[in-house]
């Protein structure tokens, strides 16, 4: 494996499933249909995949982590398609290339303290050779997402609230130090102040220690938010794209206009006139015609 350019390349992805609710299409449903795009840690950015619910974000991250075999094209991490990688080169790939999943109590075992999905990466990922060093990392690595080890680390579970479970996985990010961080709707069930911190984060970890990442969400205003580039996505294509100010300024894409258009209006001086017209409307008198 090459270590000069760290990118991944999606190559001509198209993924196409089967099942009943293709019928109408002969049982077939392009679910990704022909998308090329490449994600790149030199330099490290935040790259928003955005789109409506069903449009393909997730299978496309689903792709990106192997865990979802393409119908065509090809994945390629520093340069090799990820299904060609030797053991160790594949080792590698797991390791800089990490998830963050939208719910990550399904990742969690709520048989196990959360101390061991730390311990797990320690040794599955031999970062430490001591206990002592290796509850330093854990650690180091809970304060940098502003957890402290003595609210969590001995607790189940279903002990510790939902933003501190997501926090917990942006640990075992920093503690893993991967390239790419591939986060699929990473907020969408944290309220409103813990998103905003754990958007924080990650900007955090992109400034200091250069991670990039592809950053799915339906929600065009966090995407505004992190900056960096925008893929907007319509019907498995990507419709739109390039740097995020300049899209969601000037969309010229239909879509994107439409995605725009359907952010709700936080002015209540809007909505209330908007009430106002709909109510003139229904006071309004019948068009006479002349004709009745
Ligand atoms: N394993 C599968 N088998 C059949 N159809 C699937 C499968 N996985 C996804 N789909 C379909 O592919 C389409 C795209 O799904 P996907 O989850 O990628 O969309 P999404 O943009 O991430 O949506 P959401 O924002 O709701 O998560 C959907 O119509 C979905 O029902």
């Amino acid at each position: 494996m090459t270590t000069s350019s760290c990118n991944i390349e999606l190559q001509n992805i198209t993924q196409v499933f089967r099942g009943p609710a293709a019928r109408s299409t002969g049982g077939t449903f392009t679910a990704v249909d022909d998308v090329s795009f490449h994600l790149t840690s030199d330099p490290p950015g935040i790259t928003s995949l955005v789109g409506q619910s069903g449009s393909g974000k997730s299978t496309i991250a689903r792709i990106i982590l192997g865990l979802q075999k393409p119908t065509q094209g090809i994945v390629a991490y520093r340069g090799k398609d990820i299904y060609k990688l030797s053991r160790q080169e594949y080792d590698i790939y797991r390791r800089e290339v990490q998830p963050v999943f939208q719910d990550p109590y399904g990742i969690f075992n709520p048989f196990y303290r959360i101390d061991r999905i730390f311990w797990t990466a320690i040794k599955k990922f031999q970062l430490a050779s001591t206990r002592q060093q290796g509850l330093a990392r854990i650690e180091e690595s809970l304060y940098a997402v502003d957890l402290r080890p003595e609210d969590v680390l001995n607790r189940y579970p279903h002990q510790i609230s939902g933003g501190q479970r997501q926090r917990i996985m942006l640990a075992r990010v920093h503690l893993l130090q991967p390239k790419f961080i591939i986060a699929d709707e990473p907020i969408s069930m944290l309220d409103a102040a813990v998103r905003v911190l754990f958007l924080n984060i990650l900007l955090d970890f992109q400034q200091k220690y250069g991670m990039s990442t592809l950053f799915i969400t339906h929600d065009l205003s966090t995407a505004y938010y992190v900056g960096g580039n925008i893929l907007v996505m319509s019907q498995g294509q990507i419709v739109e794209c390039g740097n995020v100010d300049d899209v969601l300024t000037h969309p010229t894409h239909a879509y994107t206009q439409m995605l725009l258009s359907s952010i709700p209006v936080p002015d209540p001086d809007a909505r209330w006139q908007e009430k106002a017209d709909i109510a003139l409307m229904e006071e309004a008198p019948p068009v006479v015609t002349g004709n009745e």
